[in-house]
């Protein structure tokens, strides 16, 4: 659906590219997450995607429509497939929330009767039916994000990119909007483009995500390979920023071993089998259960005092031993 082949984008004459040779590819219907550091070139890649930036070089296609190419009438219609929330909500303030929804529809020339309709319908998809009439200023930050989704469909968006859209708001209502975003993704087939410097955020709903560093993409991949598997440096920096990932205990006197376990695993008293298996004594270090979109994990930090060799190949059949 939306296709970088080899595109670079440099700012000034001169200067470092904001991104530098990315070729990926994007499903129809995945919530796919895009991290980085600041200056890495997020929203960079995600502003070619609505033609808000124009490639320096490559292409980028959005449904086989080459949106470097597009003309001025090409990029209007794109952008009524192509909605988009940002961190600081960008709401008219002197607008009412019913017709902060409504300006796309009538920059389109919807007529009044179904605008009107079409809103309804939208205020009451994003849990704000209630509140149609009142001003930006009276709402809460979660409550003027639902605003920016719901103006961001109305043009019956297909794809939605969503620019640190979680940033400013606290974690409970950081997971009321992720939940409203993913339900979105599975009523209505909408794809999510989702840029975030919170690695929980893709944890929680993000089935792909990819991984940029100085404006390159050092890493790409389904969510569980990336946190469980990371492949490159920048990718491991991220996840130990964040706390995720295994506790490091190079002071235990004894052998320590890292065991991670997906699906089925997360269900089986791992544990006390290998201990009675083996009859070595395993210390708890640390460790933690954590959910993927797609199933849970979880992620054991033991201490070995005994026979290491023969815990390591007994934990071996629960999951990945490091
Ligand atoms: N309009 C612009 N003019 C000049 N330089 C720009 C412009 N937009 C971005 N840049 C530069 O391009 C690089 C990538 O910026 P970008 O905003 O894409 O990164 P980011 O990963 O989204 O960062 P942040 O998380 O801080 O928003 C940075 O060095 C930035 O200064």
């Amino acid at each position: 659906m939306i296709h970088f082949e080899s595109v670079a984008k440099t700012f000034t004459t001169g200067g470092l590219p904001a991104l530098h040779d990315v070729t990926l590819s994007i499903a129809a219907g995945e919530i796919f997450g895009v991290i980085g550091r600041s200056g890495a070139g997020k929203s960079t890649l995600v502003r070619l995607i609505n033609g808000l930036e124009r490639p320096g070089s490559g292409r980028v296609t959005v449904d086989g429509q080459d949106v470097g190419a597009a003309s001025p009438a090409d990029l209007r219609a794109l952008r009524r497939r192509v909605g988009m929330i940002f961190q600081q909500f960008g709401l008219l303030s002197s607008a009412t929330v019913a017709d902060n929804v409504a300006l796309p529809l009538r920059i389109a020339g919807v007529p009044a009767d179904q605008r009107k309709a079409r809103v309804a319908d939208l205020l009451d998809r994003v849990g704000l039916s209630a509140h149609g009439h009142k001003y930006p200023g009276q709402l809460s930050g979660g409550q003027k994000q639902r605003v920016g989704i719901a103006r961001a469909i109305a043009g019956d968006a297909r794809i939605l990119l969503c620019d640190e859209a979680t940033s400013a708001l606290d974690p409970e209502t950081t997971r009321d909007i992720l939940s409203l975003i993913a339900d979105l993704n599975r009523d209505l087939g909408l794809t999510v483009v989702m840029i975030t410097h919170e690695m929980e955020v893709v944890r929680e709903v993000c089935d792909r995500v990819a991984v940029l560093d100085a404006g390159r993409l050092v890493e790409t991949g389904p969510v569980a390979d990336i946190f469980l598997r990371p492949q490159a440096a920048e990718t491991r920096r991220l996840l130990a920023q964040a706390g995720e990932g295994h506790d490091d205990h190079a002071d235990f006197p004894g052998r320590v071993i890292r065991l991670t376990f997906e699906g089925d695993a997360i269900a089986q008293p791992v544990l006390t089998r290998v201990a009675r298996e083996t009859g070595v004594d395993l210390v708890v270090l640390g460790g933690h259960i954590g959910r993927f979109r797609q199933g849970r994990y979880g992620q054991l930090t033991l201490g070995v005092t005994g026979d290491a060799e023969a815990a390591v190949a007994a934990l071996a059949s629960y999951g990945a031993v490091s």
